[in-house]
Order: C-alpha cells, then sequence, then structure tokens
C-alpha cells in the first residue's frame, strides 16, 4: 500500500534553530538570543547567534529540499524579525525575508506549513512577564494578524504554537528555558492557559478573514503507559495522561479544561485567573480548530513516585527530555526499562508507542485531523569516508513511517509526516551535537551543507510514496 496522494511528506525546522543574523535587517531581541548567552544554561554555551546560517542561504537549502522531493516544508516565523519590540511597529525586512521563504518554496512546489510561536517570544514581552502577562496575548493577536495579511494569500497550513507543554515547563518549572524561572507551579499553569486563549483568540481571527486554509496548534504527543498492571502505577499514568496530555489537548479540541486536573488545581491553589468569557472563548473557538499537529519522539513509561517530594535541583542536563525525573506535583516519575530500546540521549525508540497512542487520541478526541509534526531521531551521525553514514535515523524513521501507514489503515485521520529535522540545526540545550537532519552541516568548514545517506533513501520513500514500507 502507498500513503494516500494527499498525505504530505515533509520535514521541519525552527527560526531560532536554523536562521542566525539575530541581530540583522532590523530584527528584535528574542528571549533566547538573551537567555542562552547566560553562562551555564546551554550545551557548551551554543547560541542561535548564527545557527546554520538559513537566512543568508535559505535558497541553497529550498533547493536541496526540492532535490529531495520534499512536498511541504515546516518552519517557524521569529517574532521578533517581523516586529522587533513585540507589540510595536512592522519591520519590513522580517516580512521581505520570509515572502523570499516562501516564494522560493513555492518556486518547487514545495507546500509552506507555517509555525507562529517555536519559542522566541520579543525579549521586551518576555521582561513584563511573558506568557504570565495577559498583554502577551493581545500583543500575539496583532503578530498573527500581520502575518496572516502579509503571507496568507500563499500560507494556507498554520501552527499557532509548537509544543507549549515544553516552553511553559521549561520555563517555569525547571527553568531551562527563559524566563528561567524554577518551581513556580502557578505561574506555569497560568502561562499555558493565556497560550490556549491566545490560540483560541487567533484561530477565531484566521477564520474571519476568510482565507480558506488550515490552522491548528502542535504539542508535544509523549502517551504514557504503565511500566506493569500494578494499580498504583496504573493510576500515576492516568495521573500523567491528565497533566500532560489531557490537561493540553481538551482545551484545544474539546473547548474545556479536564476536571480532574482542575479540581486538583483548585484544592492546591494552582488554578489559573480566569474568566467566564475567556473559558466562553476556548468552547467557542475549539470547532473551528482544523487539525492537531503532534511531535512524536517517545512514549512515558510512568511509576508511582514514592520518594517525598523535594524542589529537586534543576539542570540542564535533567532537562533534555531522557527519563529518571519525579513529576513535578512528586506523584510519578518516568522510568527507563530494560526490554526497551534507547537513543544516545536516553529517549526510547517506540514507534508501538506513537500506534498505540494515536488510537487513545481517537478514542477521546474523535476523528480529528492529525499532521505528525515533527518526528526523529537525535544522534552524532557516523561519517565513514566523507559520508554522513546514518543508517539508525533511516531506521527510526522507516518504523515510525510503518506506525503511520498502520494508524491509516485503521482509520486514524493522518494526513502528513514532518521529520525533524529538515537540516542539520541547534538544538536548544545540546547545541549542535545532537543531529536530526537529512543534510549535514559542517561546522568546520564554512557550515557547507552535505547530503546524508538519509536524504537519499526518503528521497525513495516520497517518490515511491512509501510503498515499500
Ligand atoms: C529537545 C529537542 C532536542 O533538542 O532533542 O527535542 C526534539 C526537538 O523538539 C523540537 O520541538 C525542538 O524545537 C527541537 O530543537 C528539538 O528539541
Amino acid at each position: 500500500m502507498r500513503f494516500p496522494k494527499d498525505f504530505l511528506f515533509g520535514a521541519a525546522s525552527a527560526a531560532y534553530q536554523v536562521e542566525g543574523a539575530w541581530n540583522e535587517d532590523g530584527k528584535g531581541v528574542s528571549n533566547w538570543d538573551v537567555f542562552s548567552k547566560i553562562p551555564g544554561k546551554t550545551f557548551n554555551g551554543t547560541n542561535g547567534d548564527v545557527a546554520v546560517d538559513h537566512y543568508h542561504r535559505y535558497k541553497e537549502d529550498i533547493k536541496l529540499m526540492a532535490e529531495m522531493g520534499l512536498e511541504s516544508y515546516r518552519f517557524s516565523i521569529s517574532w521578533p524579525r517581523i516586529i522587533p519590540n513585540g507589540d510595536g511597529e512592522v519591520n519590513p525586512k522580517g516580512i521581505e525575508f520570509y515572502n523570499n521563504v516562501i516564494n522560493e518554496c513555492l518556486k518547487y512546489g514545495i507546500v509552506p506549513f507555517v509555525t507562529l510561536y517555536h519559542w522566541d517570544l520579543p525579549q521586551v514581552l518576555e521582561e513584563n512577564g511573558g506568557w504570565t502577562n495577559k498583554k502577551t496575548i493581545d500583543a500575539f493577536e496583532r503578530y498573527a494578524q500581520v502575518c496572516f495579511e502579509s503571507f496568507g494569500d500563499r500560507v494556507k497550513h498554520w501552527i499557532t504554537f509548537n509544543e507549549a507543554v515544553v516552553f511553559c515547563s521549561l520555563g517555569y518549572l525547571t527553568g531551562a528555558h527563559p524566563p528561567g524561572i524554577v518551581n513556580d507551579v502557578k505561574k506555569y499553569f497560568q502561562a499555558t492557559h493565556n497560550v490556549f486563549l491566545a490560540h483560541a483568540k487567533v484561530v477565531n481571527n484566521y477564520k474571519k478573514l476568510k482565507q480558506y486554509g488550515e490552522i491548528g496548534i502542535t504539542h508535544v504527543f509523549a502517551p504514557a503507559f504503565s511500566v506493569d498492571n500494578e494499580p498504583d502505577n496504573i493510576f500515576a499514568a492516568k495521573h500523567a495522561n491528565e497533566y500532560n496530555t489531557n490537561w493540553y489537548y481538551d482545551p484545544v479540541l474539546k473547548g474545556e479544561y479536564p476536571s480532574y486536573v482542575v479540581n486538583q488545581l483548585k484544592e492546591k491553589g494552582w488554578l489559573p485567573d480566569w474568566t467566564e468569557e475567556e473559558l466562553e472563548i476556548l468552547k467557542n473557538s475549539a470547532d473551528k480548530n482544523d487539525f492537531i499537529g503532534l511531535n512524536y519522539y517517545q512514549p512515558g513509561r510512568v511509576m508511582k513516585n514514592y520518594e517525598p517530594v523535594v524542589e529537586c535541583e534543576h539542570t540542564r542536563e535533567k532537562s533534555t527530555g531522557a527519563p529518571g525525573n519525579a513529576s513535578f506535583d512528586g506523584v510519578y516519575k518516568t522510568v527507563m526499562m530494560e526490554d526497551k530500546k534507547y537513543t544516545k540521549w536516553g529517549w526510547e525508540i517506540s514507534p508501538e508507542g506513537l500506534l498505540d497512542g494515536l488510537r487513545m487520541l481517537k478514542e477521546r478526541y474523535g476523528d480529528v485531523k492529525i499532521y505528525i509534526t515533527e518526528n526523529g531521531l537525535g544522534d552524532e551521525d557516523p561519517i565513514i569516508e566523507g559520508e554522513i553514514v546514518d543508517i539508525p535515523r533511516i531506521k527510526y524513521i522507516e518504523e515510525h513511517l510503518k506506525a503511520c501507514k498502520e494508524a491509516i489503515k485503521i482509520g486514524i485521520n493522518l494526513k502528513g509526516y514532518y521529520a525533524w529535522s529538515v537540516i542539520d540545526l541547534l538544538s536548544w540545550l545540546n547545541g549542535y551535537k545532537k543531529q536530526y537532519g537529512f543534510i549535514y552541516v559542517d561546522h568546520n568548514d564554512n557550515l557547507n551543507r552535505k547530503k546524508k545517506l538519509s536524504f537519499h533513501w526518503y528521497k525513495h520513500i516520497i517518490e515511491t510514496r512509501g510503498e515499500e514500507l
């Protein structure tokens, strides 16, 4: 069986991780431009000042995407490149850059799939409370409107936010992302609510423009499974799914928060400050969402946590996504398991976890359209006689595409797969060591690009629409 003709084979990037040109052509300062320069925050002090210079080399990169036969390129727009101080004048050079990127994609028939927010907030807004300040919602609405009006004639696929759970939890619980606040649970939940409200308002605004594209949100998809059939561990997995999936997906797809979490937040004094009008906005925008984007890398293997809840020391290393941490409320912990396979960064390799998780989503949210907006292998790629022989990445993506094909067979409304990442780029907390791309970037030779083995493999998969998988 071939993947359906309307299934998009894509690959992704994010502005801060690829563009560089952090202070060029009128771009404003982002929270990551500042945070990444705080000693100890990133791996070996790496930052996105240059990244892989996509800002100047986008034509070369998009030409390579076309050679790969890529059907769609998911990239993000840098808010401070469009509105340098977050809510003031529009920067014409920023508009020009993304018009050029979009037009270059269309020149090759590559569908642009655009993320409005992939973690790089204008620093001025961060300094005024960032996502805990409701004024940021208004600024985001205006920024989104500028993007829709500037690019919406050619961009017909929009993602509002990438992985709210990451920038909110690492921003306000572990401190590993800006604003670097530790263990402020009230601010964490407030930030998530403000993001969902911003999403709902922008969805409503987009629909009013009648540009006849589609809009959705991208969440981390890490379904939690109990390590065994012990009742305490099964409860722990339920708790994890309520806080990490239902809390994020329900307000978008159901238009209301999961009562299991709301009741506990009420008891603990962590309930966000919200109004009935805001809850009504969530309710009324839910059915306007056209899709949900899933960034799937691994499931969570969960058991009840019996250690006392202490304000654990948060470090960069403990925030890079590997199992072994207790939940913020101490109820459960994620663990590694003897019979599972893991990447060099301790992430489980589990295509079956994707399929089981997709079944869970269908059960709770019905036939919602789904894109896998990220999936890929972070690795240190082997180089043999000058060739990047990234066979582990080929195997990883092959297994996950097979799971996608099986999902479609059992009736999951899955419409696309975007590998993370199209090109080697900056990992927020792992520098340039953790490679994800089909295209290698030589940091020892002028950031020159080179096709990896996986580039040629993915090209073949796209040409044959995955028939042999
Ligand atoms: C933490 C990490 C990583 O570096 O491995 O996870 C995978 C991937 O997720 C994306 O949403 C981030 O933008 C990208 O940088 C990557 O970030």
